[in-house]
């Protein structure tokens, strides 16, 4: 059999929607400056299989100097625990945040979380104050920072869960009240307050909205699934095309993939014809459970490059992104208003 030989690029953007600031997003991304002031820490959750591509530009420039630990969340899903592959890929990306204090959890290790319950309990810098210190985690949708929370308080003080947590992005709609997260003698305890998600007004790289979109910040009715399956088989290849041979050879063709997946999990319509949309949801589910591998979308190496080369540094700035969200609203009035 010939030897299978994956795609080295990804020929179809096509008409990708780049979008998806909703109205909740903006209200939530004023109301968190506007408490900046009371804020004496900002935890910058990102998603560990897209490192880069999950950083948002608007939290860069909205927190401005407020002290900052970055989570990268759901590192279960972005390689094997404890492999050397993993190891590499945390290097990698540290390195790209030399200055901050950097975290990788899985929301199923509790000693992932331990560590920053440590980091926080000991650090001399923490105010003792009587109202305690304040945290506020932000990042985009979906990115896990409710489980975080309800994770970093079964730690710190023994509690059970204490915010909602769902699959699809949008769960927390409001800056909710206060979680205490470590208790002291002094009465100076620790909270954390969740925040709504917040995508960014445009994301100018069509391939950086596929790789938000099967993260799951962005929801699964904004992009095509089978498109989405197509960019995910695109990169599955790459990492390891025999990730999917349950269901299929090794292919670089996605419907024959998801007719081949349709049949395998019973996704037949009338007549037993493969219903290839539902498979592509199922599929991206699959992938998100780390049943297709577990790798990174992003390239750190490359992203060391571009931040090394100004040339390169193309990322949007907000200027940019709010003329181009201005732009969107006076061409569609209700082009910040959530889709289904
Ligand atoms: N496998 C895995 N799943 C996780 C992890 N952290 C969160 N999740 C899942 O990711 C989904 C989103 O988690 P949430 O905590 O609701 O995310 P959020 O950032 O608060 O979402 P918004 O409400 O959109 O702001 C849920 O289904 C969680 O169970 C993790 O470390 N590993």
């Amino acid at each position: 059999m010939a030897q299978f030989l994956p795609r080295q690029f990804f020929p179809n953007y096509g008409s990708i929607p780049r979008s998806y600031f909703l109205g909740h997003h903006r209200a939530g991304l004023t109301k968190m400056k506007n408490m900046l002031s009371s804020i004496d820490y900002v935890v910058e959750c990102r998603d560990y299989r897209a490192p880069v591509t999950s950083i948002n530009p608007m939290f860069e420039e909205a927190l401005g100097k407020t002290r900052r630990i970055i989570v990268y969340t759901k590192r279960d899903l972005g390689a094997i625990p404890q492999s050397p592959m993993q190891r590499q890929i945390e290097t990698k990306v540290r390195n790209l945040d030399r200055n901050s204090t950097v975290f990788f959890t899985s929301s199923s290790s509790r000693a992932d979380v331990n560590k920053i319950i440590k980091h926080l309990r000991a650090d001399a810098a923490a105010p003792e104050k009587l109202t305690g210190c304040r945290i506020m985690v932000v990042g985009m949708p979906n990115v896990g920072k409710s489980t975080l929370i309800n994770h970093l308080r079964n730690s710190g003080v023994g509690k059970a869960k204490a915010l909602k947590t769902g699959g699809q992005p949008g769960i927390t709609r409001k800056i909710a009240t206060p979680v205490k997260i470590i208790e002291r003698e002094s009465g100076s305890h620790t909270y954390v307050l969740d925040t709504p998600g917040v995508f960014m007004p445009y994301v100018p790289d069509a391939e950086n909205m596929l790789k938000l979109a099967l993260v799951g910040c962005v929801k699964d009715t904004v992009i095509s699934p089978i498109t989405l399956v197509d960019y995910l088989l695109y990169k599955v290849n790459l990492h390891d095309p025999q990730a999917y041979q349950r269901w299929s050879e090794p292919t670089n063709e996605v419907l024959p993939l998801l007719e081949h997946f349709a049949r395998h999990t019973g996704l037949l319509m009338k007549g037993g014809i493969p219903n290839v949309d539902g498979a592509a949801l199922h599929f991206i589910q699959k992938w998100r459970s780390g049943d297709v591998g577990r790798f990174l979308l992003d390239d750190p190496d490359a992203e060391k490059r571009r931040r090394e080369d100004p040339l390169q540094h193309e990322r949007l700035s907000l200027t940019q992104a709010l003329k181009y969200e201005r732009v969107t609203r006076k061409n569609k009035p209700d082009a910040n208003e959530p889709t289904a």
